[in-house]
């Protein structure tokens, strides 16, 4: 898939300018905090969405993406914080000027294609898309049913998109025949806030934000998530040893292939961990699943 960013300038000839940075938020997070018995699941979260630009929620399991966007959506009521759709609190009302397609999609799995698309548009008392699909949504292959989820989502023409993991266990094609349509309706002017693991999917956000055990941890493009982070590569022969000693001096270690990529920007305490090991040592750049652990 390409990994290119995204335009966020246009001519009079193709449309009206995005995102639109002077335009006010459509959707507003204000210091919020959720917590879940003793589980800070979100603490202290400022965010907001503009028209027109893709901001990209970015997070390991369990960082409090799906918690955010939970209490931005008024499901959930955030233990702290506030946070306004379309200037607003949330409300049935202005929710039906978003869409949102949940990690789990929210289909009906025995009800047809068609048949969902109509019970989606008669609660936003939208005209359905015609899908004209009349499988079972239990029929329907995963990466399908995530582009039904998605056509559902915007058929009733949402300014605002709320999209957790659309692309999850979808095949690369089907991922970007997604992030194309997501890219289509920010061209329209909708705003979209989106969660990924993919870093080329990261890449193809005007933004992101990156949320690390419920806090916001970096913002801004993929080079300020980066922050320019090192880390340290291991080759050698005998990557078994390498690996149980830099895992016995308690540095955090993984493999790719045989070549062991340590997870701090101290190549010292790496030699020195490696002791009399035959081994080529450098640095390289973090990748971004690479960055989400350092900063954990
Ligand atoms: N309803 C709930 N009750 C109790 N704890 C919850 C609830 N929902 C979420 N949590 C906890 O809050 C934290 C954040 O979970 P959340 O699902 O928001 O993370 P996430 O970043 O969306 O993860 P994933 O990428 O796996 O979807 C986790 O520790 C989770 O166990």
């Amino acid at each position: 898939m390409a990994a290119s960013p995204r335009s966020t300038s246009s001519t009079a000839e193709s449309g009206p300018v995005r995102p639109a940075t002077g335009a006010p938020p459509l959707v507003e997070a204000r210091s919020v905090g959720k917590r879940f018995g003793d589980v800070d699941a979100v603490s202290g979260v400022d965010l907001e969405v503009r028209p027109g630009e893709i901001v990209g929620l970015l997070g390991a399991n369990g960082a409090g993406k799906t918690t955010l966007m939970r209490c931005l959506l008024g499901i959930v009521s955030p233990t702290s914080g506030t946070t306004e759709l379309f200037g607003d609190s949330p409300s049935r009302r202005n929710r039906a000027r978003l869409g949102y397609v949940p990690q789990g999609m929210g289909l009906y799995r025995d009800l047809t294609v068609d048949e969902n698309a109509a019970f989606s548009a008669a609660a936003y008392g939208s005209t359905p898309p015609d899908l004209d699909d009349d499988r079972l949504i239990e029929r329907v292959p995963l990466g399908e049913q995530r582009r039904v989820a998605f056509d559902i989502a915007t058929a009733h023409r949402p300014e605002l998109l709320i999209l957790d993991e659309p692309t999850s266990g979808v095949s690369a094609t089907e991922a970007a025949s997604l992030w194309d349509a997501v890219g289509a309706q920010a061209e329209r002017g909708v705003g979209v806030l989106v969660t990924t693991h993919n870093m080329s999917e990261a890449a193809q956000c005007d933004r992101l934000v990156l949320m690390v055990d419920g806090l916001v941890a970096a913002q801004g493009s993929m080079a300020d998530i980066l922050g320019g982070a090192q880390v340290v590569m291991v080759e050698t022969g005998d990557w078994q040893a390498a690996f149980d000693r830099l895992s016995a001096a308690g540095l955090p270690v993984s493999l790719a292939g045989t070549t062991a990529r340590v997870l701090v920007d101290d190549e010292p305490a790496v030699r020195a961990a490696l002791g009399d090991l035959q081994a080529r040592v450098g640095s390289a750049a973090a990748t971004l699943d690479e960055r989400m652990a350092m900063l954990r």
